[in-house]
C-alpha cells in the first residue's frame, strides 16, 4: 500500500487546524504521536532482543514525540535513557520531563557514551520543521547515527534529512540511513529516499480533514495506532494543500 505525501508547509498547517478549529491540544497530538512510536519500537524490537532504548530527543515537537514515547516504553518493560542536551524551558517538556524523571529514568548529554550501552535506538531530533545546516551538538550525533551499527527508529524524519528533498548532499546526514521511519499522520514527500521499513502513525484524523489535506487514512487493525506500508513509491504524490 502506498500513501499519498504531504509536504512540511502542509504538515505544519494541518497540525495548527486540528489545534484550532480541530479542538485538539498540543498534548493530545503529541501523546498520540509518542504513543504510535513506543508501539512501532515494539514491533521493530520486541523485549527479548534487548531492553535498552536509546531516544535522542531534539529541542521541538519531534523531541516531545520522544518524550512521550520513552514513558510508553518504560511502562511497556524496557529500559529508556533519554539524550536531551538542549531542553527547553516550555512548560509542556518540562512536564514531560518531570514524569520521566518520577519513573527515574535516565537523562543524559553524553551521546557517545549512551550509543556504547543501548540496544535499539530513537531519533527524535528533528521533525517537520528542520532547516539545515545542522547546529551544535547535533552534527556529530547525526554522523554518529549515520555510523552505528545499533538499529534506528527515525520518528517522522530521518534528522537532517530535508522535509521535502530528502538527504543532505553533503555534510553528517549525507550517509544517514534509518533501519525504520515512522511517519505521523501522513508521509512526507522524504519517504522517496528513504530504504527501510516504514510505519505510519496517527489513528485520529477525522475523514474530511484527511480529504481537506489529501491524506490516505490506512487501515488501523484491532487497537493498534500504528500501520506498516509498502515502499514502492505506487501512487505516492503531493496532497491537495
Ligand atoms: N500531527 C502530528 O502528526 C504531530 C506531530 N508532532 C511532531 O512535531 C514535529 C514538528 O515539531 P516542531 O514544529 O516543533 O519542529 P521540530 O521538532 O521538527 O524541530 C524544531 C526545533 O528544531 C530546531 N532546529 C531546526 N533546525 C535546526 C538545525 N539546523 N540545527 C539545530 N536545531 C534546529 C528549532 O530551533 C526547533 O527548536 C513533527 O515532525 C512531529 O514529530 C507532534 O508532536 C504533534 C502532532
Ligand atoms: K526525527
Amino acid at each position: 500500500m502506498a500513501l499519498r505525501t504531504i509536504g512540511a508547509k502542509s504538515a505544519a498547517a494541518l497540525d495548527q487546524e486540528l489545534m484550532s478549529t480541530g479542538g485538539f491540544s498540543i498534548d493530545q497530538l503529541m501523546e498520540l504521536a509518542g504513543l504510535s512510536v513506543s508501539q512501532a519500537l515494539f514491533k521493530l524490537h520486541p523485549l527479548n532482543r534487548g531492553k535498552r532504548i536509546l531516544i535522542a530527543c531534539g529541542p521541538g515537537n519531534n523531541g516531545g514525540d520522544g518524550l512521550v514515547a520513552a514513558r510508553h516504553l518504560f511502562h511497556y518493560g524496557y529500559q529508556p535513557t533519554v539524550y536531551y542536551p538542549k531542553q527547553p524551558k516550555n512548560e509542556l517538556y518540562q512536564r514531560l520531563t518531570t514524569q520521566l524523571h518520577t519513573l527515574s529514568i535516565p537523562l543524559t548529554t553524553d551521546f557517545a557514551h549512551a550509543l556504547t550501552q543501548t540496544d535499539h535506538i530513537i531519533d527524535a531530533i528533528f521533525g517537520f520543521s528542520f532547516q539545515g545546516p545542522l547546529r551544535d551538538p547535533f552534527p556529530s550525533v547525526i554522523d554518529a547515527l549515520s555510523k552505528t551499527r545499533i538499529p534506528v527508529l527515525a520518528v517522522d524524519a530521518p534528522s537532517s534529512w530535508d522535509i521535502d528533498s530528502g538527504p543532505p548532499s553533503e555534510g553528517p546526514g549525507k550517509e544517514y540511513m534509518p533501519q525504520a521511519l515512522i511517519s505521523l499522520t501522513a508521509p512526507k514527500p522524504l519517504v522517496r529516499w528513504f530504504k527501510g521499513r516504514h510505519f505510519v502513525g496517527g489513528r485520529f484524523l477525522a475523514k474530511s480533514v484527511a480529504e481537506k489535506y489529501g491524506i490516505d487514512v490506512p487501515e488501523y487493525q484491532g487497537v493498534e495506532q500504528i500501520v506498516e506500508v509498502g515502499l514502492d513509491g505506487e501512487g505516492e504524490g503531493e496532497g491537495k494543500l
